[in-house]
């Protein structure tokens, strides 16, 4: 028999029997409490276990400055996550959630810190508006601690409504973002 040559799978969370396609998908990583690059290094590694995921590229690690975080809030550890998956947007979100959940993550302030935050950026051209997921990230245009890892393992990379990352750039303040060239994820 040969092997089918299409990148589709069957998918298992509609009734349909249709057929769910694998998407790029970009997440963000974030932690400002406790071993910031081990809780990093921690959630790329559970995400390379997942089954239905493949990691394409992971940025640098960059040190960055709170951005509406409470007076007096430590600076973040930031990296980018490019991935192929054929899991549905709402599976993925439960997936990011429960690597948050894995790390002890407390979610006691708004903004506040956070041993890890797992945001979905852009998965494909989805978009999703309801009580748990919005997608594309509703703040990522304006993030620099976004934009920047982002930009350095997808120069094409684009924003569904908003452009491309190497255009939303231009405006905004990055000033805060320093690559930390001594501090690495490994795959
Ligand atoms: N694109 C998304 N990525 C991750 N979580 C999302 C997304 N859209 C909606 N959510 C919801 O946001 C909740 C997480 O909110 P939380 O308070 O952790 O936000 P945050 O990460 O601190 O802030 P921000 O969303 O500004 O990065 C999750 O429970 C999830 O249901
Ligand atoms: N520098 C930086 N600032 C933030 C971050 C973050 O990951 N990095 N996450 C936030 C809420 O998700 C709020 N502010």
């Amino acid at each position: 028999m040969t092997e089918s040559p299409t990148p589709y799978v069957l998918d298992a969370d509609t009734m349909t029997g249709g057929m769910r396609p694998i998407r790029q998908a970009v997440l963000a990583l974030g932690s400002n409490l406790g071993d910031r690059l081990d809780r990093l290094q921690g959630a790329v590694a559970a995400l390379e276990d997942t089954p239905e995921v493949t990691l394409v590229a992971v940025s640098s690690v960059y040190e960055t400055e709170p951005v509406g975080a409470p007076e007096g809030s430590e600076d973040f550890l930031n990296a980018v996550v490019l991935l192929d998956t054929t899991l549905t947007v709402h599976t993925l979100l439960d997936r990011a959630m429960a690597i948050e959940d894995a790390f002890g993550r407390e979610r006691s302030e708004p903004n506040g810190p956070r041993t890890l935050d797992v945001d979905l950026i852009v998965v494909g051209d989805r978009v999703a508006d309801d009580d748990t997921l919005t997608l594309p990230h509703p703040r990522a245009h304006e993030r620099g601690f976004v934009l920047v890892p982002w930009l350095e393992i997808d120069p094409e990379g684009e924003i569904p409504g908003k452009g491309f990352v190497a255009d939303i750039i231009g405006d905004v303040d990055t000033s805060g973002v320093k690559r930390r060239g001594d501090l690495e994820i490994m795959l």
